[in-house]
């Protein structure tokens, strides 16, 4: 009997320190939880992100890696244009960028413009800055989809879109379309009115951003001079080299041209981009039909990057510059080197203006 009452006694106790310890754990997930929520890392929406290391994220590969640095677990645009629907008080511009909403609000809908490059061109910089209008929603990874995973259909990348409501713009970047020969048709069919914007750089400084680029990643890779020239001597170009390739912007726009009028275009000037994003900003905002919500006011030149950057949102301590694999400093090149590519470029830059009616001053 008093046996019995002790195993009783016991068998109480225990259960009562056994519950004591399940909310004890119980109480640490939640705060746990709680914790990440209040961080952001539990939305349903990933906001725009710089500075942050990015994912492999629902079949959407980082080309590279490239994006890595500061794509964050940015696959979705903000959620701020959804917020504000709900919060109408909130002021215009900057994204609320801690705030975590359910992503059930709107649909997905294809691309109604794709930034199609150019590699190094500041692709990047352009769709962070666009993402700060609450009427555009864009994936953050580089979807790939009219280059390596066509075969996946239409409805594989319209899953991949961020939902939108009425009256907002879907984007996707990825700067491979513009030089992959299948990707006009591929969008034409798609839609014939998909907007198309082509952010070019100075393709010789373009080419030592892109070598400098696969360098950081490769560091036995030979030198620029011996990869830029297929004879060094004669000081023929290597035109297969993909660094060199992709800059001879007027051969892959013809391309495109086959489909797509120009009017369909917008040629946004990577320098321009850097030394007046507000005004190239306001540009690629009137192409989209948008109102000019981004504007100076969103941006501060940061003296230690070099590069403009985003001023941050009231109540945000997140830092608003891109990645370190964004404006990174480039390996000294031999200066006939460039001269000799600045005089390989040099008709096809001309051939360009004249197709874009833009003269991009890289002469
Ligand atoms: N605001 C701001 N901050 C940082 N970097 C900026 C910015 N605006 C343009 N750029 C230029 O963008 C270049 C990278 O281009 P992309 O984003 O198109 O590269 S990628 O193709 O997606 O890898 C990158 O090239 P590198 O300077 O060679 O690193 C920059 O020159």
């Amino acid at each position: 009997m008093g046996c019995s009452k002790w195993r009783v006694a016991f068998n109480f106790g225990h259960l009562k320190v056994q519950s004591k310890l399940s909310v004890f754990f119980t109480m640490i997930i939640l705060f746990t939880y709680l914790f990440y929520c209040l961080n952001g890392f539990c939305d349903s929406l990933p906001r725009p992100v710089f500075d942050q290391r990015s994912l492999l994220h629902g079949g959407i590969i980082l080309t590279d890696g490239r994006d890595a640095e500061n794509l964050g677990g940015a696959l979705n645009a903000s959620p701020a244009s959804v917020v504000r629907q709900h919060l109408p008080d909130l002021p215009t511009g900057d994204a609320p960028f801690n705030i975590s909403v359910a992503n059930t609000f709107g649909s997905k809908k294809f691309p109604q413009a794709i930034i199609i490059g150019v590699k190094k061109g500041g692709t990047r910089a352009l769709l962070e800055f666009l993402r700060i209008h609450p009427d555009v929603r864009a994936v953050g990874a580089e979807p790939h989809f009219f280059d390596r995973f066509y075969e996946k259909g239409l409805e594989w990348y319209r899953n991949l879109m961020p939902r939108t409501l009425e009256g907002q713009i879907t984007m996707e970047k990825t700067p491979s379309y513009f030089i992959t020969k299948e990707a006009p048709r591929r969008v034409f069919s798609m839609s014939r009115h998909t907007k198309l914007i082509v952010v070019v750089r100075d393709p010789v400084t373009r080419a030592v951003s892109d070598y400098t680029q696969t360098l950081s990643k490769s560091p036995g890779l030979p030198s620029f001079r011996s990869l830029a020239f297929r004879n060094a001597t004669t000081g023929l170009i290597d035109t297969s080299w993909s660094a060199v390739r992709i800059g001879i912007y007027a051969k892959h726009l013809e391309n495109w041209l086959r489909f797509f009028p120009p009017s369909r275009f917008l040629f946004v000037s990577g320098e321009r981009l850097v030394s007046d994003p507000a005004g190239e900003m306001g540009r690629v905002q009137d192409f989209l039909g948008l109102k000019r919500v981004v504007t100076d006011k969103h941006f501060y030149f940061n003296q230690t990057k070099g590069f403009p950057c985003l001023k941050k949102p009231e109540g945000s301590s997140r830092p608003r510059c891109l990645g370190k694999s964004k404006g990174r400093p480039h390996p000294q090149i031999p200066a006939e080197v460039l001269l000799r590519l600045r005089d390989f470029y040099r008709p096809f830059n001309l051939k360009f203006y004249q197709m874009t009616g833009h003269n991009f001053g890289w002469d």
